[in-house]
């Protein structure tokens, strides 16, 4: 006799299943609401490192043929809801010339009702979330060749400096529509541990630093170093992006001895925020791929 469970049974099945994730997800919404009242009130509720974990820890329990990049995408609207039940949220996506627009990144990150508004510079971007008009800002990855070293402008002290607080994407696997590229969040938060992340450093100096020298001087003081990008102009002086390849928090001692080891060289270090570490390819493959390039190899 034929064992395969009815249609019939089999539909019934999925309208319980379904019924237990729609309850969970309205109770997840509530928890979401309680927690904006229990968070030191400030400029936004958005804490991209926690949301990161809540990501590495579904992806690292994850089994089964549903792909990881699947699991992703949807926790990526639930968490974009659950961000704007604790109050406005939207995204000022840098969008200056044809094709450099960050939107489309911005919306596989922040799903498809977040308000997104185009903005044609970095300035721009900056000053709608120092003005309170956006949430948070995307902005293109520093470069060497970049003409705009919009970093330049979170080297300050203050309150309503934005600090570098995420890098997208964190899953490029499910990131559709900005598939090719890459953006710097920036928000008025400071950047959290997340538990792997980078964090870049703004080195102000007094005469001629090249970045091999400031790589060398921000590794004796332990803070091991990832990338460099220099900026030099006749008005603003000697100025280097160190992105050093772990967290580093305000406190941290390798910044004071950073600083204490060279007071001539080092005229001013600024932290300026840091970044979760996005998913490797490899952490989001899906099984069905894996199994082929298995029965190939
Ligand atoms: C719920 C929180 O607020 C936001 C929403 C999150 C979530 O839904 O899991 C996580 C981080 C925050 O961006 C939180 O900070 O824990």
């Amino acid at each position: 006799m034929d064992s395969t469970p009815s249609l019939d049974s089999l539909r019934g099945e999925i309208d319980e299943i379904d019924s237990k994730i729609h309850d969970l997800l309205m109770r997840r919404t509530q928890v979401s609401r309680t927690i904006a009242n229990a968070k030191p009130k400030g400029p936004t509720s958005f804490r991209l490192a926690r949301e990161m974990q809540v990501l590495r820890r579904l992806v690292a329990r994850h089994a089964g043929p549903l792909p990881r990049a699947v699991l992703v995408r949807l926790w990526r609207e639930i968490l974009a809801d659950s961000l704007s039940q604790q109050g406005p949220f939207a995204v000022a996506a840098y969008s200056a010339e044809p094709g450099s627009s960050l939107t489309g990144l911005a919306r596989d990150h922040f799903g498809v009702l977040t308000p997104v508004l185009e903005r044609g510079s970095a300035v721009r971007v900056i000053n709608a979330v120092v003005e309170g008009e956006c949430s948070i800002g995307l902005l293109p990855p520093p470069a060497s060749d970049a003409p705009d070293a919009w970093w330049r402008y979170l080297a300050r002290s203050g309150e309503k400096v934005p600090r570098i607080i995420g890098y997208l994407p964190f899953a490029p696997a499910a990131a559709p529509s900005g598939a090719d590229q890459t953006a710097l969040v920036i928000g008025l938060v400071d950047a959290e541990p997340s538990g792997a992340d980078h964090s870049f450093l703004v080195l102000e100096a007094g005469s001629e630093l090249s970045r091999s020298a400031a790589r060398s001087l921000v590794e004796k003081a332990d803070l091991p170093v990832h990338d460099t990008v220099l900026w030099d102009s006749p008005s603003e002086g000697y100025l280097l992006l160190v992105e050093v390849a772990d967290f580093v928090g305000r406190d941290d001692p390798r910044l004071k001895r950073l600083q204490e080891n060279n007071g001539e060289r080092i005229q001013h270090c600024w932290l300026i925020g840091g970044y979760p570490l996005p998913f490797a390819e490899a952490d989001l493959v899906d099984p069905r791929v894996a199994a082929k390039e298995r029965e190939r190899s």
